[in-house]
């Protein structure tokens, strides 16, 4: 089989944590570039993939969601909270795993930088320590508790950013290209660790296999939302929207491969 579901069916919905996102009218520009086109969606899956080109609008449509970036127009609500008038409650809801997740190391030691998500809100030492050393058991990955940060390779990298985000027991985890750059065997683990996740996740990656069997997935093209459905339909649109794009990565200069993909896509969403 080409694409293999990283979603865990096994898990019961009953166990699973609800999940509340809008986004009303919501539009993100940069200056006077509109990379987001208006947007009016709710999102309660527990894995949702977001996929399109380079530049389309993934990361964008991420960060809205965490409150690292604030919409243009509109508002986006996740689990009631207004993302741009109380970021930091959407920061605490929703983790975010960054594509170069050493930029959210803030101390060079693994177990001190992951206790420091827990004690910079509070928790007395012990307890962070003690809920660090169960996230590092959780991942495998206990033999890094006392490891230089810099000197890691990108899947520890990544799980120990996984872990670091995980043990503030967020709402939601969204993953920006997890497995961007990882070896087989490291992707192989970033994958595992994303499949078992007890919490609803957002994944956006340009690896296809990584979010097929995903109940949604989101097509951006050119910052609009063009297909919503399953994975299978959805891939089968993208594919179809790549191959009639520029060689170069570009956006098409043909809007009739968009426009008669999305036309087939809004089939596959209904
Ligand atoms: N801080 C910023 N200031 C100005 N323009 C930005 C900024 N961040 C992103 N952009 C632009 O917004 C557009 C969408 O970028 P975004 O990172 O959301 O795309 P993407 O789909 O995630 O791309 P990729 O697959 O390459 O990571 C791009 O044209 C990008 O250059």
């Amino acid at each position: 089989m080409l694409y293999k579901a990283a979603f865990d069916p096994l898990v019961p919905d009953r166990i699973r944590i609800a999940l509340d996102i809008r986004f009303s009218a919501c539009s993100l520009s940069y200056g006077d570039r509109r990379v987001l086109e208006p947007l009016t969606l709710t999102l309660s899956e527990h894995r949702i993939g977001v996929i399109g080109l380079n530049g389309s609008g993934k990361s964008s449509f991420a960060r809205l969601i965490n409150g690292l970036q604030a919409p243009t127009s509109g508002t986006v609500t996740v689990n009631g909270i207004d993302t741009a008038a109380d970021p930091a409650a959407a920061a605490r809801a929703v983790g975010f795993i960054f594509q170069a997740p050493q930029n959210q190391v803030i101390l060079p030691v693994v177990a001190d930088d992951i206790a420091l998500g827990l004690t910079s809100r509070g928790m007395p030492k012990a307890e962070a320590q003690a809920r660090t050393e169960a996230i590092l058991d959780r991942f495998g990955i206990a033999a890094l508790a006392r490891r230089r940060v810099h000197e890691l390779s990108g899947g520890e990298l990544h799980l120990v950013a996984l872990a670091s985000v995980l043990v503030t027991e967020p709402d939601l985890v969204i993953f920006d290209e997890p497995t961007n750059q990882l070896d087989l065997k490291n992707r192989r683990r970033v994958i595992a660790a994303i499949a078992g996740l007890d919490k609803p996740a957002i994944v956006v990656s340009h690896d296809l296999p990584l979010i097929a069997g995903f109940k949604r997935v989101l097509l951006f093209h050119e910052g609009r939302l063009i297909a919503d459905g399953p994975a299978e339909a959805v891939i089968r649109t993208y594919e179809a929207v790549a191959a009639g794009s520029d060689d170069d990565g570009a956006a098409s200069t043909k809007p009739e491969a968009a426009q008669a993909a999305a036309t087939r896509a809004e089939g596959a969403a209904c």
